[in-house]
């Protein structure tokens, strides 16, 4: 199996050019990251190509933080500003060859918020054909209100919108959360999946440990033809190099 660093909590402590190459060192074969704007791209791709490995994903950009927000591209009335957040996540994804720019919705609700949802999707599979555009559903303790929910919502809305290169953010930890039933999930939802992403329940942290068997879910995603890198998105809650006994495992 391959795996992906997700270096938005893996070696947060480094620069980000550094924490590609602590993954790399680490035995990783991809990273991913939620919002490498502050670093400039072309640093960001020398780390990439001395170190071979290819950058899965990127975040668009939450909005105002501070001011509680957490995405974008659904919220009523800020199709200006998602679009300006999107056309950077865009440019950003090709200076530094990301595959999948993952479009955040935002606190909202409601018929409206989901119109506007599907117009900024649409103008973000339009805006990168090259690129794989996901949605992920987030859970309800981390991100109470956000407009995306759970698997069945994204699917509806992968399905309205009608682009061959949008597809759905699997986050085992979200979704156990959330819904439950990962290895029927995983498997029904295959076509649809673009990435796939694990971290321990309810606790985020390393895979192991929790309420997830993640040695099962690994064998389950393996055994269903899947060979993508997963991403490690977790809180190290320390050093990251000691939480790494999960994947000297999975290597052994
Ligand atoms: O929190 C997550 O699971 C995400 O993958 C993310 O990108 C930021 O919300
Ligand atoms: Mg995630």
């Amino acid at each position: 199996m391959k795996f992906s660093a997700n270096l938005g909590f893996l070696w947060q402590d480094r620069p980000l050019p550094d924490a590609i190459r602590a993954a790399k060192a680490a035995g990783f074969d991809a990273v991913e990251c939620h919002w490498p704007y502050e670093t400039p791209a072309a640093e960001v791709a020398v780390a990439l190509k001395e170190t071979g490995l290819p950058m899965l994903g990127l975040n668009t950009r939450r909005g105002d933080v501070a001011g509680g927000e957490n995405g974008l591209s659904a919220l009523p009335g800020r199709d200006d500003d998602a679009r300006l957040a999107i056309d950077e996540a865009v440019a950003y994804a090709q200076a530094v060859t990301a595959d999948a720019i993952h479009l955040m919705a935002g606190f909202a609700d409601g018929t409206d918020a989901h119109d506007t949802f599907v117009r900024n999707l649409r103008y973000a599979c339009d805006a990168a054909p090259d690129r794989t555009i996901l949605i992920e559903p987030l859970n309800h303790y981390d991100a109470p209100g956000y407009f995306l929910k759970t698997s069945g919502q994204a699917i509806r809305i992968i399905e309205e919108v009608g682009a061959s290169n949008l597809r759905l953010m699997f986050d085992c930890y979200h979704i156990q959360l959330m819904e439950g039933d990962l290895t029927h999930r995983l498997q029904r939802l295959k076509p649809q999946i673009g990435h796939i992403q694990f971290a321990s329940v309810p606790d985020r942290g390393a895979p192991d440990r929790g309420e997830v068997n993640y040695g099962h879910v690994f064998d389950v995603i393996r055994d269903m033809g899947y060979d993508a890198p997963l991403g490690a998105e977790y809180k190290p809650g320390g050093p990251t190099e000691d939480t790494l006994g999960w994947l000297s495992m999975m290597r052994s």
